[in-house]
């Protein structure tokens, strides 16, 4: 069974974080593992507090993990602060895990900033370069070229998503996906591999629950690298199955519903046992 690693926050409401990538992991027939960052407390409504775990106790983490079983994919979600970003970066230097998905996380749905404006430039330098593919939406794709140029940029089109791409593929990246979450009309979202660009559509579905939708995706990607998919295909079928998640999305709680996943909604989306054991 291939296995695959979470380096992220927790979610207390099980709606992103470590507990919507492991819930994908599973889906995915994928056998997953947690590295915790942060504490968040948070529901449908809000990001309430926020508590970073110390850089030795991640440190630890890791080392378990890396020591004893082999890696084939890891998801990194919520960096939170200079510190937990260096010794990330730390451990991937040690122990060189093959295709890392970075999801550069700034801000949740509701707001709160689960980056210090601080660790901006640490997760630029430190963690950018050395992954294979990060997931940026529009807003963070915005924030990283604002803060490596110093010049205002805004992505209204699908051809500023495409010219946004390859201005974040020279930040080190072997592989920049640009997430259409936060655009209107379809959903599309843009691949660019340094050499192609490709567009991964789907129709916009029409609800408020979409809570924990990037790391999903990030977690469905890295599930499909580590299942052996090259970069297109993982995108393409992380693609389907974060539609059919939405469309199935939880109406749990006061606010923003959470993604659904289980394995029924995996077949549903053409992903097959046939493809993933
Ligand atoms: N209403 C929606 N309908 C269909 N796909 C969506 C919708 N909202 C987001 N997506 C898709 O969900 C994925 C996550 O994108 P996005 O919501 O931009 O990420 P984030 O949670 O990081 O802000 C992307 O594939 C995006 O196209
Ligand atoms: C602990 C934690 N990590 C990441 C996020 C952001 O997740 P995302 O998938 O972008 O979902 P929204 O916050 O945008 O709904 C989070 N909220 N918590």
């Amino acid at each position: 069974m291939k296995k695959v690693l979470t380096i992220a926050g927790s979610d207390c409401s099980g709606g992103a974080g470590i507990q919507a990538d492991l819930k994908t992991f599973s889906a995915h027939g994928v056998y997953g593992m947690s590295v915790i960052t942060a504490i968040t407390a948070q529901n449908t409504q809000g990001v309430f507090d926020v508590r970073d775990l110390d850089e030795a106790i991640i440190k630890a983490q890791i080392d378990a993990i890396f020591t004893d079983i082999q890696v084939d994919a890891v998801k990194i979600g919520m960096v939170s602060q200079p510190s937990t970003i260096h010794i990330i970066a730390s451990q991937i230097g040690k122990y060189h895990p093959v295709n890392i998905v970075l999801d550069p996380v700034m801000i949740s749905k509701s707001g709160y900033s689960l980056l210090k404006p601080e660790a901006k430039k640490s997760l630029i330098e430190e963690l950018i370069p050395r992954a294979s593919v990060i997931t940026p939406n529009v807003p963070e794709a915005e924030e990283i070229i604002r803060t490596v140029t110093s010049k205002p940029i805004a992505i209204k089109t699908v051809e500023d998503m495409e010219k946004a791409a390859q201005e974040l593929y020279k930040l080190g990246a072997k592989n920049v996906l640009l997430k259409g979450g936060h655009m209107s009309g379809e959903a599309v979202d843009v691949l660019y591999d340094g050499k192609d660009i490709t567009r991964f559509y789907s129709e916009r579905i029409d609800t408020k629950n979409t809570h924990g939708t990037g790391c999903t995706l990030s977690s469905a990607i890295a599930s499909n690298l580590a299942l052996g998919y090259s970069i297109k295909e993982a995108v393409n079928r992380a693609k389907r199955y974060i539609t059919i998640a939405i469309e199935h999305a939880l109406d749990i709680g006061k606010g923003v519903g959470p993604t659904h996943h289980f394995y029924e909604l995996y077949k549903k989306g053409g992903l097959e046992d046939g493809d993933i054991l």
